[in-house]
């Protein structure tokens, strides 16, 4: 059975909220996959063994995690590409030419297809910019974000994804720096070809990494009218404290309050970029439960968990999806 577009699903039941699936690196590194490297995710793709070997034990976990977050009730699936940008591989890693990377990316999207079967979607995850320098979670981008070329750095992995039937949807996601936010958003249908969201970056206190206010969000997308990329479905956070995310969510819905809105937020703990390890943060103040129910309440679409969030979570976070629509 052919999956309906997204854009209808959502047109046609305006009730309908997706189930997202969780971390997905931090759920390989729990399963023992060494991600504290330079391309993150990516890595247990780069090795050729990967490919060859149908029974290397990183395929089995990799497999392994995305059915433990099938059976949890996820409906929307990601690619695991969120630092598989051409610079982080190319210089980080055997592949040097577009060539062999578009190779890689149609190799993880096929796999990442027939691990989810037909019919669920699947989301082409692109991690921002700042994925490969590790400031997705201060929104510095030097003393000039503004002459930052994020269409050449984006380029190779939207060309791939852009016309890989196997995607339903394109997820821009962490995204902490309103120069990267306005040059993605100013990328026609030439460019975006197939629907995608952002996920944002957000500071605890409610502000864009990089300080943007959410009415600054907003303005940048009143300010495009309808020029806006009819393909821009979603906008939302990402990897976003999880006690803090509905107050987020909801100053997000104030601001924009006819956007469609999603939200994953991670589990509360704090990265190191630098040791590449996750530090303990505030406990948990609410459940999955009371939290789902406030981003439905805000026009959240898709709703799902982040960085050291496992099937547990979705299992929770679809329960709650189920009661409250
Ligand atoms: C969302 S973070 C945990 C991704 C990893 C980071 N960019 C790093 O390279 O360590
Ligand atoms: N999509 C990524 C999140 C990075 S913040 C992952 O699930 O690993
Ligand atoms: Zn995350």
């Amino acid at each position: 059975m052919a999956r309906i577009p997204l854009k209808q699903l959502l047109a046609d039941d305006p009730k309908k909220v997706l189930v997202l699936d969780g971390g997905q690196g931090t759920e390989l590194e729990n399963r023992g996959i060494k991600v504290a490297n330079p391309v993150w995710s990516t890595i247990p793709f780069i090795s050729e063994s990967f490919w060859s070997d149908e029974s290397s034990a990183n395929r089995k976990i990799v497999e392994e995690m995305f059915n433990d977050f099938l059976a949890a009730g996820a409906e929307i699936l990601m690619t695991i590409t969120y630092q598989t940008s051409f610079k982080s591989v190319s210089e980080n890693t055997p592949i040097k030419t577009l060539a062999a990377y578009d190779n890689l990316l149609t190799r993880i999207v096929d796999f990442s297809r027939d691990c989810i079967g037909e019919e669920k979607h699947l989301i082409g995850c692109i991690g921002p910019w700042g994925a490969h320098v590790c400031c997705e979670f201060t929104g510095d981008y030097g003393p000039n974000p503004e002459n930052i070329d994020f269409y050449q750095y984006f380029k190779p992995q939207l060309d791939n994804f852009n016309r890989n039937e196997k995607l339903d949807l394109l997820g821009f996601e962490t995204i902490p720096n309103i120069h990267e936010l306005k040059a993605i958003l100013s990328w026609d249908e030439s460019i975006l070809s197939k629907p995608f969201y952002i996920g944002l970056s957000v500071h605890e206190h409610g502000v864009l990494r990089d300080g943007t206010t959410m009415e600054g969000v907003a303005k940048v997308i009143k300010d495009l009218g309808d020029k806006i990329n009819p393909n821009f479905l979603l906008l939302g956070i990402n990897c976003v404290s999880f006690n803090q995310s509905p107050d987020i969510l909801e100053s997000l819905h104030r601001a924009l309050p006819n956007m469609p809105l999603l939200a994953y937020p991670n589990s509360g703990e704090v990265y190191d970029t630098e040791k590449k390890i996750w530090l303990p943060n505030s406990d948990k103040l609410n459940s999955w439960d009371t939290v789902v129910k406030q981003y439905i309440g805000s026009g959240a679409r898709i709703i799902g968990g982040c960085c050291r969030t496992t099937p547990k979570d979705i299992q929770e976070i679809s329960a709650a999806v189920k009661k409250y629509t």
